[in-house]
Protein backbone atom coordinates (compact mmCIF):
# COMPACT_ATOMS: atom_id res chain seq x y z
CA UNK A 1 0.00 0.00 0.00
CA UNK A 2 1.35 3.70 -1.27
CA UNK A 3 1.90 6.07 1.16
CA UNK A 4 2.68 9.82 1.04
CA UNK A 5 3.28 11.91 3.94
CA UNK A 6 3.57 15.05 3.94
CA UNK A 7 5.12 15.17 0.44
CA UNK A 8 6.74 18.53 -1.29
CA UNK A 9 8.45 18.94 -4.58
CA UNK A 10 9.52 21.55 -6.63
CA UNK A 11 11.55 21.38 -10.07
CA UNK A 12 14.09 24.22 -10.66
CA UNK A 13 12.36 25.99 -7.61
CA UNK A 14 8.56 25.83 -9.13
CA UNK A 15 7.12 23.82 -6.59
CA UNK A 16 4.58 21.09 -8.01
CA UNK A 17 3.79 19.09 -5.13
CA UNK A 18 2.59 20.99 -1.96
CA UNK A 19 2.52 18.82 1.71
CA UNK A 20 0.79 16.08 -0.04
CA UNK A 21 -0.57 13.07 2.20
CA UNK A 22 -2.59 10.55 1.05
CA UNK A 23 -2.84 6.69 1.74
CA UNK A 24 -3.23 4.66 -1.20
CA UNK A 25 -5.50 1.44 -0.31
CA UNK A 26 -8.06 0.78 -2.82
CA UNK A 27 -8.04 -1.52 -5.71
CA UNK A 28 -8.60 0.58 -8.55
CA UNK A 29 -7.44 4.73 -7.79
CA UNK A 30 -7.81 7.49 -10.61
CA UNK A 31 -6.02 10.36 -10.63
CA UNK A 32 -7.04 13.33 -12.81
CA UNK A 33 -6.26 16.96 -13.13
CA UNK A 34 -5.70 19.60 -15.46
CA UNK A 35 -1.96 19.42 -17.28
CA UNK A 36 0.52 20.53 -15.28
CA UNK A 37 -1.08 19.90 -11.95
CA UNK A 38 1.44 17.11 -10.84
CA UNK A 39 0.12 14.11 -11.37
CA UNK A 40 2.62 12.69 -13.23
CA UNK A 41 4.98 14.14 -10.28
CA UNK A 42 3.00 12.69 -7.70
CA UNK A 43 2.63 8.69 -9.57
CA UNK A 44 7.26 8.42 -10.35
CA UNK A 45 7.26 9.54 -6.03
CA UNK A 46 5.57 6.01 -5.96
CA UNK A 47 8.20 4.05 -7.24
CA UNK A 48 10.83 6.77 -6.52
CA UNK A 49 11.42 7.69 -9.75
CA UNK A 50 10.87 11.01 -8.16
CA UNK A 51 12.47 11.76 -4.41
CA UNK A 52 10.33 14.14 -2.83
CA UNK A 53 12.10 17.19 -1.44
CA UNK A 54 10.89 16.58 1.68
CA UNK A 55 8.29 14.29 3.17
CA UNK A 56 8.11 11.14 2.68
CA UNK A 57 6.73 7.74 0.60
CA UNK A 58 5.82 5.17 1.63
CA UNK A 59 5.15 1.42 0.05
CA UNK A 60 3.80 -1.21 2.41
CA UNK A 61 6.08 0.86 5.06
CA UNK A 62 9.14 1.02 2.70
CA UNK A 63 10.54 4.48 2.61
CA UNK A 64 11.52 5.14 -1.40
CA UNK A 65 14.21 7.10 -0.46
CA UNK A 66 16.07 3.97 1.48
CA UNK A 67 14.53 0.97 -0.49
CA UNK A 68 14.16 2.06 -4.22
CA UNK A 69 15.97 -1.04 -5.88
CA UNK A 70 12.83 -3.40 -3.92
CA UNK A 71 10.10 -0.37 -4.53
CA UNK A 72 10.72 -0.75 -8.19
CA UNK A 73 10.28 -3.82 -8.16
CA UNK A 74 7.06 -3.59 -6.52
CA UNK A 75 5.61 -0.55 -8.38
CA UNK A 76 5.64 -1.29 -12.35
CA UNK A 77 4.96 1.65 -13.90
CA UNK A 78 3.64 2.16 -17.67
CA UNK A 79 3.77 5.67 -19.35
CA UNK A 80 1.89 6.84 -22.39
CA UNK A 81 4.16 6.99 -25.15
CA UNK A 82 4.86 3.24 -25.54
CA UNK A 83 7.13 3.38 -28.32
CA UNK A 84 9.74 4.71 -25.53
CA UNK A 85 9.42 2.11 -23.91
CA UNK A 86 10.43 -0.81 -26.46
CA UNK A 87 14.03 -1.68 -25.82
CA UNK A 88 14.39 -4.72 -27.72
CA UNK A 89 14.00 -5.65 -31.80
CA UNK A 90 11.37 -8.10 -30.73
CA UNK A 91 8.34 -8.51 -29.03
CA UNK A 92 9.59 -11.21 -27.16
CA UNK A 93 12.92 -9.91 -26.56
CA UNK A 94 11.06 -6.85 -25.37
CA UNK A 95 9.37 -8.74 -22.88
CA UNK A 96 11.87 -10.42 -21.80
CA UNK A 97 14.33 -7.57 -21.18
CA UNK A 98 12.28 -7.11 -18.02
CA UNK A 99 13.43 -10.38 -15.95
CA UNK A 100 17.22 -9.78 -16.89
CA UNK A 101 18.78 -10.48 -13.41
CA UNK A 102 15.68 -12.45 -11.67
CA UNK A 103 17.40 -15.24 -11.46
CA UNK A 104 15.10 -17.37 -13.82
CA UNK A 105 16.42 -20.16 -15.92
CA UNK A 106 16.16 -19.28 -19.50
CA UNK A 107 13.30 -22.05 -19.99
CA UNK A 108 11.49 -20.06 -17.09
CA UNK A 109 11.84 -16.91 -18.98
CA UNK A 110 10.43 -18.31 -22.20
CA UNK A 111 7.69 -19.38 -20.33
CA UNK A 112 6.67 -16.16 -18.53
CA UNK A 113 7.06 -14.19 -21.65
CA UNK A 114 4.72 -16.77 -23.61
CA UNK A 115 2.27 -16.86 -20.77
CA UNK A 116 1.99 -12.58 -20.91
CA UNK A 117 1.89 -12.75 -24.59
CA UNK A 118 -0.57 -15.14 -24.39
CA UNK A 119 -2.38 -13.34 -22.03
CA UNK A 120 -2.60 -9.63 -24.12
CA UNK A 121 -3.31 -11.06 -26.94
CA UNK A 122 0.16 -10.54 -28.58
CA UNK A 123 1.18 -14.15 -28.99
CA UNK A 124 1.17 -13.93 -32.14
CA UNK A 125 3.74 -11.13 -32.62
CA UNK A 126 6.37 -12.64 -30.43
CA UNK A 127 9.08 -12.89 -33.46
CA UNK A 128 7.38 -9.67 -34.75
CA UNK A 129 9.91 -6.50 -35.26
CA UNK A 130 8.32 -4.85 -31.50
CA UNK A 131 8.53 -0.95 -33.43
CA UNK A 132 6.25 -2.02 -36.28
CA UNK A 133 3.09 -3.20 -33.70
CA UNK A 134 0.63 -0.73 -33.82
CA UNK A 135 0.09 1.86 -31.38
CA UNK A 136 -2.59 -0.16 -29.50
CA UNK A 137 -0.20 -3.25 -29.65
CA UNK A 138 2.62 -1.33 -28.46
CA UNK A 139 0.97 -0.02 -25.09
CA UNK A 140 -0.01 -3.58 -24.53
CA UNK A 141 3.31 -4.83 -25.22
CA UNK A 142 4.23 -2.16 -22.67
CA UNK A 143 1.96 -3.61 -19.91
CA UNK A 144 3.15 -6.70 -20.64
CA UNK A 145 6.33 -5.88 -20.31
CA UNK A 146 5.67 -4.99 -16.88
CA UNK A 147 3.46 -6.98 -16.18
CA UNK A 148 5.92 -9.81 -16.65
CA UNK A 149 7.78 -8.80 -13.57
CA UNK A 150 4.70 -9.30 -11.70
CA UNK A 151 4.26 -6.14 -9.69
CA UNK A 152 2.39 -6.04 -6.60
CA UNK A 153 1.18 -2.13 -7.97
CA UNK A 154 0.43 -0.93 -11.18
CA UNK A 155 0.75 3.13 -12.02
CA UNK A 156 -0.16 3.85 -15.35
CA UNK A 157 0.44 7.42 -16.55
CA UNK A 158 -2.01 7.96 -19.25
CA UNK A 159 -1.69 4.82 -20.84
CA UNK A 160 -4.35 5.47 -23.38
CA UNK A 161 -3.70 9.15 -24.31
CA UNK A 162 -2.34 8.32 -27.93
CA UNK A 163 -4.68 5.43 -28.47
CA UNK A 164 -8.03 5.48 -30.47
CA UNK A 165 -11.26 4.72 -29.12
CA UNK A 166 -11.09 1.18 -29.39
CA UNK A 167 -7.64 0.34 -28.09
CA UNK A 168 -8.77 2.80 -24.73
CA UNK A 169 -11.48 0.22 -24.51
CA UNK A 170 -8.92 -2.55 -24.89
CA UNK A 171 -6.84 -1.23 -22.32
CA UNK A 172 -9.18 -0.06 -20.29
CA UNK A 173 -10.39 -3.93 -19.88
CA UNK A 174 -7.43 -5.04 -19.52
CA UNK A 175 -6.56 -2.69 -16.72
CA UNK A 176 -10.04 -3.97 -15.17
CA UNK A 177 -8.81 -7.69 -14.92
CA UNK A 178 -5.58 -7.17 -13.43
CA UNK A 179 -5.28 -8.67 -10.02
CA UNK A 180 -2.78 -5.45 -8.93
CA UNK A 181 -3.79 -2.58 -7.48
CA UNK A 182 -4.10 0.08 -9.73
CA UNK A 183 -3.52 3.53 -10.13
CA UNK A 184 -4.23 5.07 -13.26
CA UNK A 185 -3.32 8.70 -14.08
CA UNK A 186 -6.07 9.72 -17.30
CA UNK A 187 -7.88 12.51 -18.81
CA UNK A 188 -10.07 9.62 -20.47
CA UNK A 189 -12.61 10.31 -17.34
CA UNK A 190 -14.73 7.37 -18.83
CA UNK A 191 -11.44 5.06 -17.92
CA UNK A 192 -12.62 5.64 -14.03
CA UNK A 193 -16.07 3.81 -13.93
CA UNK A 194 -15.77 1.26 -11.50
CA UNK A 195 -13.35 2.55 -9.63
CA UNK A 196 -13.10 3.07 -6.14
CA UNK A 197 -11.94 6.18 -5.50
CA UNK A 198 -10.61 8.99 -7.53
CA UNK A 199 -8.06 12.04 -6.35
CA UNK A 200 -8.49 15.08 -8.31
CA UNK A 201 -5.76 17.31 -8.28
CA UNK A 202 -4.98 21.35 -8.85
CA UNK A 203 -1.79 23.20 -8.14
CA UNK A 204 0.19 20.52 -6.84
CA UNK A 205 -2.57 19.60 -4.10
CA UNK A 206 -5.32 17.14 -3.67
CA UNK A 207 -8.49 18.98 -3.83
CA UNK A 208 -11.14 16.24 -4.35
CA UNK A 209 -11.10 12.53 -2.72
CA UNK A 210 -13.81 10.32 -3.42
CA UNK A 211 -16.10 8.28 -5.98
CA UNK A 212 -15.85 8.56 -9.43
CA UNK A 213 -18.36 9.95 -10.24
CA UNK A 214 -18.79 12.73 -7.76
CA UNK A 215 -14.42 13.56 -8.51
CA UNK A 216 -15.50 14.12 -12.23
CA UNK A 217 -18.12 16.38 -11.63
CA UNK A 218 -15.96 18.29 -9.14
CA UNK A 219 -13.14 18.25 -11.64
CA UNK A 220 -15.13 19.45 -14.36
CA UNK A 221 -17.23 22.34 -12.02
CA UNK A 222 -13.55 23.63 -11.62
CA UNK A 223 -12.24 23.52 -15.30
CA UNK A 224 -15.21 25.28 -16.22
CA UNK A 225 -15.06 27.74 -13.16
CA UNK A 226 -11.32 28.55 -14.19
CA UNK A 227 -12.88 28.71 -18.31
CA UNK A 228 -15.28 31.42 -16.27
CA UNK A 229 -12.10 33.27 -14.88
CA UNK A 230 -14.37 32.35 -11.42
CA UNK A 231 -12.74 31.47 -7.92
CA UNK A 232 -11.27 28.19 -7.42
CA UNK A 233 -11.35 26.13 -4.37
CA UNK A 234 -8.18 25.25 -3.03
CA UNK A 235 -8.05 23.55 -0.08
CA UNK A 236 -9.36 19.83 0.13
CA UNK A 237 -13.09 19.15 -0.50
CA UNK A 238 -14.74 15.93 1.51
CA UNK A 239 -16.04 13.49 -1.29
CA UNK A 240 -17.15 10.56 1.11
N1 LIG B 1 11.64 16.81 -14.87
C1 LIG B 1 11.06 18.00 -14.79
N2 LIG B 1 11.81 19.13 -14.75
C2 LIG B 1 11.24 20.35 -14.64
N3 LIG B 1 9.91 20.56 -14.57
C3 LIG B 1 9.12 19.48 -14.61
C4 LIG B 1 9.64 18.15 -14.71
N4 LIG B 1 8.61 17.28 -14.72
C5 LIG B 1 7.49 18.02 -14.62
N5 LIG B 1 7.79 19.34 -14.54
C6 LIG B 1 6.83 20.43 -14.39
O1 LIG B 1 6.10 20.19 -13.21
C7 LIG B 1 4.73 20.55 -13.36
C8 LIG B 1 3.86 19.35 -13.03
O2 LIG B 1 4.10 18.39 -14.03
P1 LIG B 1 3.41 16.96 -14.00
O3 LIG B 1 3.96 16.22 -15.19
O4 LIG B 1 3.59 16.33 -12.67
O5 LIG B 1 1.90 17.34 -14.22
P2 LIG B 1 0.69 16.47 -14.78
O6 LIG B 1 -0.49 16.81 -13.94
O7 LIG B 1 1.06 15.03 -14.86
O8 LIG B 1 0.51 17.06 -16.24
P3 LIG B 1 -0.04 16.38 -17.61
O9 LIG B 1 -1.49 16.11 -17.43
O10 LIG B 1 0.25 17.43 -18.61
O11 LIG B 1 0.79 15.14 -17.83
C9 LIG B 1 4.59 21.00 -14.82
O12 LIG B 1 4.58 22.40 -14.85
C10 LIG B 1 5.80 20.45 -15.51
O13 LIG B 1 6.23 21.27 -16.56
Amino acid sequence: MPQLENVTHAYDGRVVLRDVSVRLTERRIGLIGANGSGKSTLARTLNGLVVPDSGRVLVDGRDTRKHAREIRRRVGFVFSDATTQILMPTVAEDVAIGLRGSGLSAAEIDARVGAVLRRHGLADHRDHPAHLLSGGQKQMLALASVLVTEPEILVCDEPTTLLDLHNVKVIEQTLRGLPQQVILLTHHLDSLTGFDRVLVMDDGRIVFDGAPGAAVDFYTGLMARRADGRGEPTALEPGR
